[in-house]
């Protein structure tokens, strides 16, 4: 069973710590002893990129759901590669993890990123990065189209805050996303709320560090998990058992 659907249908809000290829096995160790649900690999940050290489980081998480990403440059990524040599690089790690997430503006790719993805029963996270600005609405609700079109299975929209306007648009498109599975992340220090309170409004979600600060606004894991375990009590609870 798919360890990260599985958490999903619970339908509490999951955190996820990013990590490279810096020392997998004692991070992960450390994931795994922190109640980590789920390990992000951020491929395109990892020193080589080779497939003995990336298969060996997504063994050393073993017992952990793993989420699988290849961020291009263009999303604020460190993917500088060709499409095709990412494309093999998510189907080489498709069987081994619970999802990857791939841009939808990766567009010689995406159809068969998710294709990939769904062929070995991996969850199929099609994203939407804007380090700038939050668009407009109409603007957003056209990635989520798209997105839905190329057959995501949850979409990601991550946009840089810098009123609380723009956290309104981003609470606006998870309010109204009706039965689309979404992650909307806000982005800079206005957008630091979201990341604990947009679970609320149904955000699948939240994304954390352990150590080095990777993306503005984000909190760290353990403040993050002791905030999600204090506003979601259905997150508490399961965690609570866990721990006993
Ligand atoms: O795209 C996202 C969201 C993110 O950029 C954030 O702002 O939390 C962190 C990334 O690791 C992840 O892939």
């Amino acid at each position: 069973m798919n360890g990260m659907r599985a958490l999903l249908g619970l339908g509490i809000p999951l955190i996820a710590v990013s990590f490279s290829d810096d020392d997998s096995e004692r991070a992960a160790a450390e994931a795994r002893s922190a109640g980590v649900d789920v390990a992000e690999l951020r491929i395109d940050r990892f020193s080589r990129t080779d497939a003995g290489h990336v298969r060996a980081q997504v063994r050393a998480f073993d017992g952990l759901p793993v989420l699988a990403t290849v961020r291009s440059a263009a999303e604020g990524g460190g993917w500088t590669g060709g499409e095709e040599a990412r494309l093999e690089l998510f189907r080489e790690v498709a069987p081994l993890v619970d999802a990857v997430d791939v841009e939808l503006s990766a567009r010689a790719i995406v159809a068969d990123v998710v294709a990939a993805a769904h062929a070995h029963d991996a969850v199929a996270i099609v994203s939407y990065h804007n380090f700038d600005h939050t668009p407009d609405i109409a603007e957003l609700d056209a990635v989520v189209r798209g997105a839905k079109e190329v057959g995501a299975d949850i979409v990601k929209i991550s946009t840089m805050a810098t009123t609380t306007a723009d956290l309104k648009v981003l609470a606006s498109l998870l309010v109204n996303s009706g039965d689309t599975e979404m992650i909307v992340i806000a982005m800079g220090a206005i957008g630091t709320a979201s990341r604990i309170f947009f679970p609320a409004l149904g955000s699948r979600l939240t994304y954390t560090f352990i150590g080095h600060q990777p993306t503005s606004g984000q909190l760290d894991y353990a403040e993050t998990s002791a905030l999600i375990r204090k506003f979601h009590p259905a997150y508490d609870e399961r965690k609570g058992a866990v721990d006993a």
